[in-house]
């Protein structure tokens, strides 16, 4: 049998005519290409708007019984553009009215949301003259919106076995009474690596508009490096702390089959990209692999007097948190004191409760909360055992002026997270990166 390669294109490779050319011509070059995963078409430019995003907006108008009709009509006029400039017979248009009509008629957000990816794979299933399979037939969620991993597997075995060359659809699948349901932003990526391991796939392809995953986020540090090789655990910390690239979630259904994922540029597609394996050796120890961050996190301290010496005071400050259904980042600790690092999305409009529980149950000397703070996460396996880097890391951030109001190793030696204030991230950052960018051998202990 045949290797098979399946390849996810995101929605800045299809965001236009001219991106589905690239795309054609990249599936065509090799025929083990042969489920294709499209996103929605994305932005064409800075100032354009995402598919999905005119989606989410026209369920949100259309729920509250307002008209979406102008909204709806800019995706109309994307996809019409794309099937005109591509000369497809295809009658899109009766497509486009009958997913107009659902929205109107209260569909809910999955549903709305997914028709981006659903267009999309119609088009370039008609396109490259590939079946299309509708991914709502072969990515089972439970009836509690779970995704279903055996089922899936049972549906992708009695399916794609039967199609040499298929498009399916990216972000969405559907309960077993049809309802659909969507993965998380940028879920595509996590429909590529099902289908990836579905099928025993060689290796996943996952093609966006950057030649890989970067040393740290372009938008951010100018022309940071390329990062060749990176293996499963280093890239979940880049992507979980920031990294759009791919998202977290797309690495479990590829990593225990231990098949590859090849990030690529749709634009350039001859360079090479990063490859994401299992295990490799890195080259330099001492060196990092990358840096990436996110921002809006509220760090909750306590303080308290022979804090060491009192069982169960851990326990009892997660567990207002947990009761609070807030879900934790960080927790470094100290002889006396403990934090808290939450993202500000998770708090929401809790602070007041939390902070009043935790005086209950914990009855500290002091509790303090730090807003508005950005988290740093500076990743890679050549930092295990290798002397100086975090020194090197905190100098980097002393000599720009940054102030360091958090610092939590994880056990694995793999990451160092640094909190800093939101306003002091891009520069950060770019401390950090420079730092490292022409890092030399530091040596092992
Ligand atoms: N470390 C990084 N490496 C590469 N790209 C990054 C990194 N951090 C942020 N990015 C951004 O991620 C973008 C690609 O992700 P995304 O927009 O989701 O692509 P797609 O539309 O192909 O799914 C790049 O254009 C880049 O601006
Ligand atoms: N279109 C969806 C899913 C996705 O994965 O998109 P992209 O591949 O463009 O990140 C989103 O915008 O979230």
């Amino acid at each position: 049998m045949k290797e098979i390669i399946v390849a996810k294109f995101g929605g800045s490779s299809l965001a236009d005519s001219t991106q589905f050319i690239k795309v054609k011509d990249i599936i065509k070059a090799d025929s083990r290409r042969r489920y294709i995963i499209p996103s929605a078409p994305g932005k064409r430019n800075s100032k354009d708007h995402k598919i999905t995003d005119l989606l989410y907006m026209c369920h949100q108008l259309a729920s509250h019984g307002l008209n979406f009709e102008e909204v709806y009509s800019i995706i109309e006029k994307r996809y019409k553009g794309i099937c005109d400039e591509l000369d497809l017979s295809l009658n899109i248009d009766e497509i486009l009215t009958e997913i107009k009509e659902k929205i109107k008629n209260g569909a809910s957000r999955d549903y709305s949301a997914s028709r981006g990816e659903y267009l999309n794979g119609i088009i370039l299933s008609n396109y490259l003259d590939f079946e299309f399979i509708d991914a709502a037939e072969l990515i089972v969620f439970d009836n509690k919106g779970y995704f279903a991993p055996e089922d899936t597997q049972k549906k992708i075995e009695l399916k794609l076995t039967k199609i040499s060359y298929g498009v399916i659809p990216g972000f969405y699948g559907a309960k077993e009474n049809g309802e659909i349901v969507s993965f998380s932003r940028g879920g595509s990526d996590i429909t590529g690596a099902i289908i990836a391991n579905g099928v025993k796939g060689k290796l996943y392809e996952n093609w966006t508009d950057v030649s890989g995953f970067l040393m740290a986020d372009p938008r951010i540090v100018k022309n940071p490096k390329p990062i060749e090789i990176i293996n499963y655990k280093e890239l979940r910390e880049l992507s979980y702390m920031g990294a759009p690239v791919l998202h977290e979630e797309a690495i479990f259904p590829v990593k225990n089959a231990g098949i590859p994922i090849n990030i690529k540029n749709t634009n350039i597609p001859e360079e090479p990209g990063t490859m994401i394996v299992n295990d490799y050796t890195p080259a330099s120890l001492g060196n990092i692999t990358g840096i990436s961050g996110k921002k809006d996190f509220t760090v909750i301290s306590i303080e308290k007097t022979l804090m060491n010496s009192e069982t169960g005071i851990l326990r009892k400050l997660i567990s207002v948190f947990e009761t609070n259904d807030i879900s934790i980042e960080h927790v470094p600790t100290g002889i006396d004191s403990i934090s808290v690092i939450v993202s500000n999305s998770e708090l929401n409009s809790k602070m007041d409760k939390v902070i009043e529980e935790i005086r209950i149950y914990c009855n500290p000397d002091s509790i303090s909360c730090y807003p508005n703070m950005a988290l740093i996460a500076v990743v890679g396996r050549g930092m295990i055992k290798a002397k100086g880097v975090s020194a090197k890391v905190f100098t980097a951030l002393g000599n720009s002026g940054v102030n360091v109001r958090m610092i939590s190793q994880g056990s694995s030696e793999l990451n160092i997270i640094i909190g800093v204030e939101n306003e002091d991230f891009d520069l950060a950052m770019r401390a950090i990166y420079e730092a490292f960018e022409n890092e030399d051998l530091i040596g092992v202990d």
